[in-house]
């Protein structure tokens, strides 16, 4: 195909997106994972399917042990950014960063070398921030980094207010802003079903519950998984800005995207990854939409900017001492 998607990280996340990815048809497919074997397995395994399915798209495996393997990154559309560690019960996404930055360095470095025209999606936890370290190890031009957060969120969040409504999730247009932590931000005023406005339908009260559910959506599927976090959802969602990207499709979800200028001024943050709604196609970002805030919303929104700051400026220690 004319197309090809890197994927680096085959872990649950990483596999499962390279599956939804060959299924759909749209590029060759290239795996990379620093443990011998499970790359090639993967891509061999999801490979074997293709009859059934009747996709024609080529998967390949690569061990990363050997840093040259990333050579195979070259002429990348997209690279999609899985490797790193996964939380366990109890701990936070922000206990995740202080291990997953120096992979991210590594990770970018080498995106940097082999394939510096890809769009990177970053989704390695927690997200914002390893969408800022990709950029400071790669060098690559903000707009054609995007992080995985709202694309997840958001799918959540219609998902519970479907159920609660008793109503198809594709009438359901709602969306998370914010940071992809505990202080996301469920923006409930622009959210409806078919236009109808949420707060119509709904109690203030199951709202909340809702809001709070979504929340702890990622924290709700590692309760019940224990040994992981969740890769279906995440890798459908992961697929969605992909294929936008690869197919240049114009779809407008809420990502991790670099905010300057006149929307850092809306936003309240300026030279960060957070969560807004955005265009997505063949350049990455290729508009940032500016949203209107209460009083409230600005609050709760505030809330999740200053623990992104926080962490960022972890990340710029640690590209300061390394
Ligand atoms: N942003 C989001 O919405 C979401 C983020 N995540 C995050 O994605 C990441 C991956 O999650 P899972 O796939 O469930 O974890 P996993 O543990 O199943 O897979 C991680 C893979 O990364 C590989 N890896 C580790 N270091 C590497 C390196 N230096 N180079 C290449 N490969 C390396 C491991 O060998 C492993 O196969 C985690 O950080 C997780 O928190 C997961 C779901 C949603
Ligand atoms: O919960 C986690 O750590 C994985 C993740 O980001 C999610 O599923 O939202």
């Amino acid at each position: 195909m004319d197309k090809k998607i890197s994927i680096i990280g085959a872990g649950a996340v990483g596999a499962s997106v390279a599956q939804v990815l060959a299924i759909k048809n749209i590029a060759d497919i290239s795996i990379f994972d620093i443990v011998e074997g499970v790359a090639e397995g993967k891509a061999l395994d999801i490979q074997e399917g293709a009859p059934h399915f009747g996709f024609d798209c080529k998967l390949q495996g690569f061990c990363t042990q050997d840093p040259k393997e990333y050579a195979n990154l070259k002429g990348s559309d997209v690279i999609v950014v899985t490797a790193g560690l996964a939380r366990r019960p109890g701990m936070s996404r922000d206990d995740l960063l202080v291990k997953n930055i120096g992979i991210m360095k590594d990770v970018g470095e080498q995106i940097k070398k082999y394939s510096p025209d890809s769009i990177i999606v970053a989704v390695t936890n927690p997200a914002d921030i390893m969408a800022y370290a990709l950029q400071k190890a790669s060098g690559i031009s903000p707009e054609r980094i995007i992080g995985l957060g709202g694309s997840l969120d958001s799918s959540r969040f219609r998902t519970f207010l479907a159920e609660a409504l008793n109503v198809s999730v594709r009438d359901v247009n709602a969306f998370v802003i914010g940071g992809h932590g505990d202080d996301m931000v469920p923006f409930i005023h622009y959210s409806s079903v078919s236009g109808i406005p949420i707060s119509d339908l709904l109690s203030e009260e199951k709202i909340q519950e809702i809001i709070k559910r979504t929340r702890f959506g990622g924290g709700e599927i590692l309760n019940l998984y224990k040994t992981g976090t969740a890769f279906y959802a995440p890798s459908i969602s992961i697929s969605v800005m992909v294929e936008s990207v690869v197919n240049d499709q114009h779809r407008v979800i809420p990502c991790a995207a670099y905010l300057t200028g006149k929307h850092a001024e809306n936003y309240k943050v300026s030279n960060a990854f957070i969560g807004v709604p955005i265009k997505i196609g063949k350049n990455g970002v290729e508009e940032i939409y500016d949203l209107k805030f209460s009083e409230a919303d600005a609050k709760e929104w505030m809330k999740s900017v200053e623990s992104v700051k926080k962490n960022n400026k972890l990340a710029d220690d640690y590209f300061a001492s390394h």
